[in-house]
């Protein structure tokens, strides 16, 4: 507590905070809620108190906004990638030419949906993660309307797109089940379930090694390493026996439900589709119930044993899934430890089973075209009469890594303290 202590310290305390990216009131999370406060009283001009106050302070926030990394300073250049509330873009920094991919999901669909609170997962994961499994976050900003990460663009493109057009041999589903040990492993250690692991979401970079990326379903273990919840997430064909079960109950599970879903992944891979496949979701989520009597090998295609047998551990009830016990002895299956081209230790230096061809920085022939939507018009807000607060749940998100200007500034101070004393 503060009791006792002086102002200094507590003002230096204050300080700590302010400066510390990861606190919900360092400069970017104070910058958002002045920029909130007036985007959410601009409509109630009838009433005096957000009147005056946004007469106040109207001018200064839209100086804070312009003085930010914001939407004008990237070039848009090509749509690669939609999801449920937004899609993914190449863009350019215009100031730097540095390309990027650039996530926008709208605000409206996310308040309209009540669903407003998936995104602080995959905002910490690629901020903070420093890892090189991860699609790294370089800035979060947001508008009125949507919230932006600028993140890694990744040449390569995704993982489904490559498996659409190259055949795999058992040695390249080998190189690419292995990266993704690697990084699910990362995302566990972190404290993370990933919940939806799959290859839409498995990114290559220009030199064909992978990354994971759309970290929206993730989320936080408790301290013994478990969930508890009742949302249904995921891919139905990569979705697990427990967390299908957990939309009617409330599903307890461990992280050997990513474990669960490298097998489908593996399985794809090797044998062309995925093990669980229906016409129906209802169908696809059947079979992942029976999946002791579904899964099948389809005779015609040849598969290693040790193959088989890694594919078999991960498909499997949880009580005997591989990686229920660690990443240890995932690693330590025959199927990864019967070669020599590569090491755990080396295998992200170790040349790829297909480098990417790209023929400049805004090569985007490795992702499958993106349909433009039919210029529906975007819904937006309606105007309303009282303070609903729409903007509430999206303070705290911008981020910049250049949060320099004030360390420097603030350490500078120290440092000439230091000197004086
Ligand atoms: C139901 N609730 C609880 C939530 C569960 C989790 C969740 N995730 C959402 N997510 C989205 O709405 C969304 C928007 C754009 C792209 C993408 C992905 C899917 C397609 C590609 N993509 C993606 O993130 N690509 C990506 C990412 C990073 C770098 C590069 C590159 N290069 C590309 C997802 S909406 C939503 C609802």
């Amino acid at each position: 507590t503060t009791i006792g202590k002086d102002l200094t310290q507590r003002t230096r305390q204050l300080e700590d905070y302010i400066v510390d990216p990861r606190s919900f009131i360092c400069v970017d999370s104070l910058l958002d809620s002045l920029i909130a406060l007036t985007y959410d009283s601009e409509g109630l001009k009838k009433t005096k108190n957000f009147d005056t106050f946004f007469s106040k302070f109207n001018g200064p926030t839209r100086d804070i906004r312009e003085r930010r990394i914001n939407f004008d300073d990237f070039e848009p250049i090509k749509i690669i990638g939609r999801g449920a509330f937004g899609t993914v873009d190449l863009v350019r920094r215009k100031t730097s030419g540095q390309v990027y991919a650039m996530k926008t999901l709208s605000k409206f669909e996310m308040l309209k949906r009540s669903d407003s609170a998936f995104f602080w997962e995959e905002r910490n994961i690629m901020a903070f993660s420093n890892s090189d499994w991860i699609v790294k976050l370089h800035y979060a900003f947001q508008d009125a309307k949507n919230l932006y990460m600028i993140m890694d663009y990744m040449p390569g493109g995704d993982l489904i797109t490559l498996l659409e057009r190259y055949e795999i041999s058992e040695s390249s589903a080998r190189f690419y089940c292995a990266e993704v040990v690697l990084a699910l492993d990362a995302i566990h250690n972190l404290g993370y379930i990933h919940r939806d692991i799959k290859p839409d979401n498995m990114l290559l970079d220009a030199r064909g090694h992978l990354k994971l990326a759309d970290f929206g379903t993730c989320v936080k273990m408790d301290k013994d390493g478990l969930v508890r919840s009742d949302t249904a997430v995921g891919t139905p064909d990569y979705i697990s026996p427990e967390i299908l079960k957990s939309q009617s109950t409330i599903g307890v599970y461990g992280r050997e439900v990513d474990w669960w879903s490298v097998g489908v992944f593996l399985y794809e891979m090797l044998l062309g589709e995925t093990p669980f496949y229906a016409e129906s979701l209802v169908g696809t989520y059947h079979k992942i119930m029976n999946h002791r009597e579904n899964l099948a090998f389809p005779e015609e295609i040849p598969l290693s044993t040790e193959a088989r047998s890694l594919i078999c551990a991960f498909l499997t009830d949880r009580s005997i899934r591989l990686g229920k016990n660690g990443v240890g002895e995932v690693k330590a299956h025959p199927f990864f430890t019967n070669h020599t081209e590569w090491t755990w230790e080396t295998i992200r230096k170790a040349s790829v089973p297909i480098v990417p061809s790209l023929a400049s920085d805004e090569d985007t022939t490795n992702f499958n075209e993106i349909e433009n939507t039919d210029g529906s018009p975007e819904e937006t807000f309606s105007v309303s009469k009282t303070f609903v607060g729409n903007q509430l749940s999206f303070i705290g998100f911008s981020f910049s890594n250049e949060q320099q200007p004030f360390l420097d500034r603030r350490s500078m101070s120290t440092f000439n303290n230091l000197n004086n004393s």
